[in-house]
């Protein structure tokens, strides 16, 4: 049974990880995150994502330690993967949770040698280590988020370990859309979004959303929690400005039909 008073609207977390990149790739300090970070958060949206990795391509701790000051009511979502171990001055997932306390953690399985994250957890694997993450990580407050492909099943086994939420990786979804066959992508989304419902966790989405495909993915699952949207994000503001792209994307949320 599915009420409409339980569906808050869809919250809309920026992931800022390509401002950064921008940024790196001169080695200066400009574009800085922290501040499309300030005008993401002016401009409504509910939350700030990133995901900072050991080899600091993308976002870096010291970016990360200065969001919550700017966070008013948002919320702060940290992605990483929970097994990298401290290198240099990335001081592993868990340290920076602690030096951040974000109201979210999403745990994801990348390895430094991808491009960027490819797949999710699988549920059906040995889960004994991931336990053990989930639960330090909820014993700092946090929510945590467990990344899993589209059409993953099993997920009694992510609940059993702690996990508050799944995020649903929407890359193939996202490049059905593109192809013009999202069909079958679609309905793995759709799987594993009720079978999540049904357990009673909160269903996160992400990865290659776009003003181009958001709306055809709420429309399929309009109980999604919460979507972190970065890449595509900031490709489109560089053509129509970072406050009405996030506008523009607040609108798709606020058309989804509860
Ligand atoms: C976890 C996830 O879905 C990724 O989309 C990721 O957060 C994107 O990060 P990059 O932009 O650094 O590739
Ligand atoms: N969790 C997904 C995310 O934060 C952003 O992914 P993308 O929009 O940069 O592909």
């Amino acid at each position: 049974m599915f009420f409409a008073w339980h569906v808050p609207v869809t919250q809309l977390s920026v992931n800022i990880n390509k401002v950064a990149v921008l940024r790196n790739s001169r080695g200066g300090t400009d574009p800085d995150p922290l501040e499309a970070a300030r005008c993401a958060l002016a401009a409504g949206c509910h939350g700030i994502t990133v995901h900072p990795r050991p080899d600091q391509r993308h976002i870096r701790p010291a970016d990360v330690v200065a969001i919550p000051a700017i966070l008013g009511q948002a919320e702060l979502n940290i992605e990483g993967n929970p097994f990298a171990p401290a290198r240099g001055s990335y001081p592993g997932l868990l340290e920076l949770v602690r030096a951040t306390h974000p109201a979210q953690v999403t745990l994801v399985p990348d390895s430094d040698a991808q491009l960027t994250s490819d797949h999710g957890f699988d549920p059906s694997a040995d889960l004994s280590a991931l336990r053990k993450r989930i639960g330090e990580f909820r014993r700092e407050g946090c929510r945590v988020s467990v990344f899993v492909d589209a059409g993953s099943r099993g997920l009694a086994r992510l609940a059993d370990c702690g996990a508050d939420r799944v995020e649903i990786y929407t890359g193939p979804f996202a490049a059905a859309v593109a192809r013009g066959d999202v069909d079958a992508a679609l309905a793995d989304c759709l799987a594993t979004a009720r079978e999540a419902r049904l357990l009673g966790l909160g269903v996160n989405a992400g990865h290659d959303l776009s003003q181009a495909n958001l709306a055809t993915l709420l429309a399929a699952i309009p109980w999604i929690d919460e979507v972190s949207i970065g890449h595509a994000l900031f490709a489109e503001a560089l053509y129509e400005g970072l406050a009405t792209t996030i506008s523009r994307y607040l609108a798709i949320l606020a058309d989804v039909p509860r």
